[in-house]
This record gives structure tokens, sequence and C-alpha cells, in this order.
């Protein structure tokens, strides 16, 4: 079950990568972002971009799904140095969970102190509307209860913790810098807060595990962000994240309504301008220190 030592996801295998980007870009990022699926437009935001096709990087995994280009972006927002993943890997492309996380620990390495990572998800909160921006205030993860989680087989205390807390996954302090700065882009009226949960993938939910998920207290489901939260705070770093809620996830039996990908991505562009405004103003309004916020 435990990956052997040659995995190719090890400390030295970060490092060597770590090291080889921190070659190849003059850029020092302080905040990473993770683009959700159709939100790469917020890679092409950041200034004097010096930008990588994963299948260059070494050791690095490549994107297979649509909406996610496969590139590592590195730039300024807002004058802030920032690296942004346009494209994420999702466990149903096949990817070991150590693989998939394997960017949270090369940010580490590069100095990274924030992480925000995006997502779009079904909404399974009867209160939300398709195109609400939710900050995501905790996660579910149910596969991780059973065993099947990042942070599983040999600790390396380089990295962190072997038992780390995640009462405190969602950065509080962010939380309410994110919700200050909707406020003040007049974002009120499509910002939200919830649970996301997330699940294995690739087929949608059916109506039943929908309802189960609901009944549990999620408030949208993705299948994604909660493997990259965990490594990125077993790590240290501070995470902001969001879902853009692209779809209604269908709880109903005589509904008619059908998860697709393509409306996720509709849902993305549609939405597109607002989130770039967003995370732009969010991550210019994180400070450097790891205490403060302006
Ligand atoms: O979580 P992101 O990468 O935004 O992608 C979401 O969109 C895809 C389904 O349409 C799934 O991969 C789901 O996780
Ligand atoms: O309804 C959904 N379920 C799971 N993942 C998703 N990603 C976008 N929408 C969904």
């Amino acid at each position: 079950m435990f990956p052997d030592s040659n995995n190719g996801y090890s400390y030295e295998d970060c490092q060597a990568t770590a090291d080889w980007l921190l070659a190849q870009a003059a850029v020092r990022p302080q905040v990473a972002i993770v683009c959700g699926s159709g939100m790469g437009g917020l890679a092409d935001t950041l200034k004097d971009q010096v930008a990588f096709n994963y299948k260059d990087i070494p050791n690095f995994p490549l994107s297979t799904v649509p909406g996610h280009a496969g590139r590592l972006v590195f730039g300024t927002l807002k004058g802030r140095p920032c690296v942004c993943m346009q494209g994420r890997f999702h466990l149903y492309e096949g990817y070991p969970i150590q693989k998939i996380t394997k960017p949270m620990r090369i940010f580490a390495l590069l100095g990274v102190e924030t992480v925000i990572l995006t997502n779009a998800a079904g909404g399974l909160n009867q209160d939300f509307k398709v195109g609400d921006i939710m900050i995501i205030k905790n996660h579910i993860n149910i596969a991780g209860f059973a065993g099947n989680h990042p942070l599983a087989g040999p600790n390396d205390d380089r990295f962190g913790v072997r038992f780390p807390c995640m009462s405190d996954a969602y950065d509080r302090d962010l939380q309410q810098l994110a919700l200050d700065v909707g406020q003040e882009l007049g974002y009120g009226d499509f910002l939200r807060d919830g649970v996301y949960c997330v699940v294995g993938g690739p087929s949608f939910e059916t109506i039943a595990e929908c309802r189960m998920l609901h009944k549990l207290g999620a408030d949208a489901v993705g299948m994604s962000t909660v493997h990259e939260t965990i490594v990125a705070r077993h790590c240290g770093m501070r995470v902001f994240a969001l879902s853009l809620i692209t779809n209604k996830a269908v709880m109903e039996y005589d509904s008619e309504e059908k998860a697709n990908h393509e409306e996720v991505l509709e849902t993305s562009r549609v939405r597109a301008s607002q989130l770039e405004t967003f995370v732009s103003n969010l991550v210019s309004r994180i400070k450097p220190s790891k205490l403060s916020y302006s």
C-alpha cells in the first residue's frame, strides 16, 4: 500500500524540481494559485510571466482534463510575486494521490507562504445558485477516512509532522479578508461560504449520493482541492480556497437535469473576469508576513 522510496515524490525529488524551477525563473513566489476547471484565465493575469509547460518540468505530472492547460506560470499580481498552476491533477486521472499533491511540496520549497486553491463544484446547498462563489470554510474528505490520504505512507519530518491538525485547515483571517474584498467589489449577492466535500470522480454523483453528502453537512461537491489543502497545511503553508458553483447537484428523482463538464466550463467562462478580479485583489491584500493583513 505504501509507496517505495524511489517513487518520484520524495523530499529529494521535490527539491530537485524546485531547484530546477528556481534556476529558470527569477520570481521568488510568496503566493501560489491553483486554477480550477475552466479558470486558467487567472494565470493570464500575471505580469512579467515566465511559463513552463508541465511536460518540460522535470518529474512533474501532465494535465489530461479539458479546461486544465498544463502550464506553470511565474509572475506578479499587483506587484506580488506569484506562481500559478494553469491546470491541476485529479485522482481520477490515475495518478497516485502523492503525485497529484506534489506541487504543494514544491511550492513550499520555493518559499511560498500562502496557497490559493480554486475549483468548480456542484452546489448541494439549496440556497446556492449557479455562479455563486463559495469561500471554503471546511472540508469533508470521505475517501481519506478510509485511508486514501495524501499523507499515508512514511512521514518525512522535513515536510511536517506525522499527525497534522486540520481544524484550522482554511485560514480564518484569509476567509475574512476574502469576504471584505468581495463586499468591496460588490460581489456580496453571489458570495457564500460553506463546506466542500471531495469525491473521487470521474462520474458525477447519483441523486442518492448528493442527498447523502448534503445530509452530512456538505454545501458543495467536487473532485479536487482537499488533498492539496492537506499537503499544503502539512508543510506549513496557509490555505485559502474557493469553489465556483458551476452547476446545481441533482437532488430530485423527477429532475431532468444532468451534470456535465461542458456546463462546468461554461459557468467558469461566464464568471472568469470577476474571479480574476477577486483573486488579484485578494492577493494584493495578503501581506508576506504570516501574521499581518491589510
Ligand atoms: O476541481 P476542479 O479541478 O475545478 O474540477 C472540477 O470539474 C471537473 C468536473 O467537471 C472535476 O475535475 C471537478 O473536480
Ligand atoms: O457536480 C459536481 N460534482 C463533482 N464535481 C464537480 N465539479 C463541478 N461540478 C461538480
